[in-house]
């Protein structure tokens, strides 16, 4: 019953639907039992001649013509009925996990950044996958079994006490000793059925790492501790399986043995009552059939009862998500006046230890802003916050004065644009690609931004221009002609704020020239976050922050900070020790972004 209340909760508008699929269940269980209740009839002249108590026109000559005609509208009511049922039950569960999904998917894309870059990929997608198709089967598959078994036997047991009180005695007692074994079944399982989830959603997520990093994977050979927590992760899925299956073993044989004992207990009596006269054989064979028959659907309950708590567990990881809640923010507010960031005294850790403490500096509008610092200093910490993937712990980030938390999230979005290595493409047309810059750009300014990005060679290459659809999420497009492609859709975008983190390091000579002059051409005129990960590309920054440990040890202009001899004059000095260096100094970039330096 729980799981039919937590089922249409979960169903929202498609708990009408379910509920009639219900009704429908029902009535085809009370079609099942008009046969056998024709069958009943038909023998009760022969069994019971004394005490038959029949109308007429079941006891007259045309009794089998009435039977017949009865037990044909039942075996097509039960048909009809079974149909209704299956047209609601299975159409709600396919539109319930369709809106479920969706509402998971659109809650997932308003949540804070920092919630997914905290969980496991493959848990959010068994989420989305596994959990929903177990909900998915209840309405259609799994509620015709338990409104079966939920009715049938009860029905059974008020004939039962009709016919002799001490027999329906019996069958409740048989009753209430298989609910109690289902219960307890329920019990043992659901820690177990927790445990099958989890080892699901983790193999999910190897396996998922797995099939992205083939090629790593093959590259090391068989060595890698990737394959190795994939072996883990295969383990515990089977161990898995099979602990539900052993726990479930011992339920799943004593609920129909206490049934059993019940109909023997039942032949017992049903013999000695008969002997002694006061059961009629009608009596008798009533009985007989409410055992046999009746009672059948509540042994095959226990086998779906895992498939039944396995749906409350996938229930409850989804109640989980949706829980999670959104980033507080108003619904609309103007855009701010100007694209100048502040952070003001930011504090912020992503666990106990801060990460950042206490930074404060200005991007101006218009200029170039570089961060600097060691390897784990906070660098891409303030991208990710300024993008509010994450909200300060203390402290606040401004754009044009108005703290980030008054914005609603879609303007964070249309303010900002970022250029990062982690790059991603839909398999869709290269045009669909670009809407998603902005969805309502004509044919020529698509144009114009694939131009902008150093992409004419790509286009023309295409064999269906703007319509070639990128497969497998445009895998076989090289990276820098993915990075230019992103690019493009920056250009669409046309955000005031540019946040470029690593955006050229991996890319070859060539490649780099055109994403720098594409990337010189987009940050014209706009406000520019640099991550540098590299020191010399950005000496032409307007402004460059030096972080150290979280702290932020001084800002200025490359020749001042380097005149002024503290932190980046001694990264400088420890870079021009490095193998190398002069050719890095010498032929590098002078200036990452020549056209946007303040
Ligand atoms: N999602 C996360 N969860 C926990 N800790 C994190 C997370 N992301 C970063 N960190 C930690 O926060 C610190 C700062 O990381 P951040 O990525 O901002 O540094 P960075 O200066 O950009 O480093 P790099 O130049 O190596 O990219 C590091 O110690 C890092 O391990």
């Amino acid at each position: 019953m729980k799981a039919i209340r937590q089922l249409l909760r979960v169903a929202g508008e498609e708990g009408p639907a379910i509920r009639r699929a219900i009704l429908w269940r029902l009535a085809e269980n009370l079609c099942l039992v008009l046969p056998m209740a024709m069958i009943f009839a038909a023998l009760l002249p022969v069994l019971d001649p004394a005490r038959q108590r029949l109308p007429e026109w079941l006891s007259g000559p045309l009794a089998p013509l009435w039977i017949g005609l009865l037990l044909l509208v039942a075996y097509l009511g039960q048909g009809f009925c079974a149909n209704r049922a299956a047209d609601l039950g299975y159409g709600a569960g396919y539109r319930l996990t369709a809106r479920l999904r969706a509402r998971l998917v659109d809650h997932l894309a308003r949540l804070p950044v920092g919630y997914l870059r905290g969980r496991d990929t493959g848990d959010v997608t068994a989420v989305l996958m596994q959990d929903v198709t177990a909900i998915e089967i209840m309405p259609g598959l799994l509620l015709p079994r338990f409104v079966a078994a939920a009715t049938l036997p009860l029905l059974g047991i008020a004939a039962a006490f009709a016919v002799e009180p001490m027999a329906g005695l019996v069958l409740s007692g048989a009753l209430a000793l298989a609910l109690l074994i289902l219960a307890a079944c329920q019990r043992m399982l659901r820690g177990a059925s927790e445990r099958r989830s989890a080892a699901m959603a983790k193999l999910n997520g190897r396996l998922l790492e797995f099939v992205r990093g083939i090629q790593v994977v093959r590259a090391f050979n068989l060595a890698t501790g990737r394959l190795r927590e994939m072996d883990a992760a295969l383990a515990a899925a089977r161990d898995s399986g099979r602990d539900i299956t052993m726990r479930f073993v011992v339920p799943a044989s004593a609920a129909p043995v206490a049934l059993a004992l019940g109909t023997g207990l039942l032949l017992a009596l049903v013999s000695e009552r008969l002997v002694a006269g006061s059961l009629s054989a009608a009596g008798a064979l009533l009985l007989l059939l409410v055992a046999v028959r009746l009672f059948a659907p509540l042994a095959e309950a226990v086998d779906f009862s895992a498939m039944v708590r396995q749906m409350e567990v996938a229930i409850d990881r989804v109640d989980a998500i949706l829980a999670v809640p959104l980033m507080a923010a108003p619904n609309d507010a103007s855009l701010p006046p100007d694209a100048t960031i502040r952070f003001e005294d930011v504090v912020f850790g992503y666990g106990a230890t801060p990460v950042l403490r206490g930074v404060s500096f200005t991007a101006e509008a218009g200029a170039v802003t570089a961060i600097v610092g060691a390897t784990g200093a906070g660098k891409t910490t303030i991208a990710r916050l300024l993008a509010r993937e994450w909200d300060p712990e203390a402290g606040r980030i401004t754009i044009g004065g108005v703290d980030l938390r008054d914005l609603p999230a879609a303007r964070i979005a249309e303010l900002i644009g970022v250029v990062s290595q982690s790059i991603v493409h839909f398999s869709l047309s290269l045009r669909d690609n670009l809407r998603i810059g902005r969805p309502d750009a004509t044919e020529a300014e698509m144009r114009d931004a694939l131009r902008a990005a150093r992409c004419e060679d790509l286009l023309a290459r295409l064999p269906e221009g703007l319509d070639t659809v990128l497969q497998n999420a445009g895998a076989a497009l090289s990276g820098g002609e993915r990075q230019r492609l992103a690019l493009a859709r920056l250009f669409l975008k046309d955000s005031p704020i540019v946040v470029l983190d690593e955006a050229t390091s991996s890319l070859d000579v060539e490649n780099e020239r055109l994403v720098q002059e594409a990337l010189a051409e987009l940050t014209r005129g706009r406000t520019v976050l640099v991550i540098a990960h590299r020191l010399w590309t950005v000496r032409g920054a307007a402004k460059i922050v030096v972080l150290e440990h979280g702290t932020l040890r001084e800002q200025g202009s490359h020749e001042a900070l380097r005149a002024g001899g503290g932190a980046y004059a001694q990264l400088w000095a420890a870079l021009r020790q490095a193998p190398g260096w002069r050719r890095i100094d010498s032929d590098a970039p002078p200036l990452l972004l020549p056209g946007a330096a303040g």
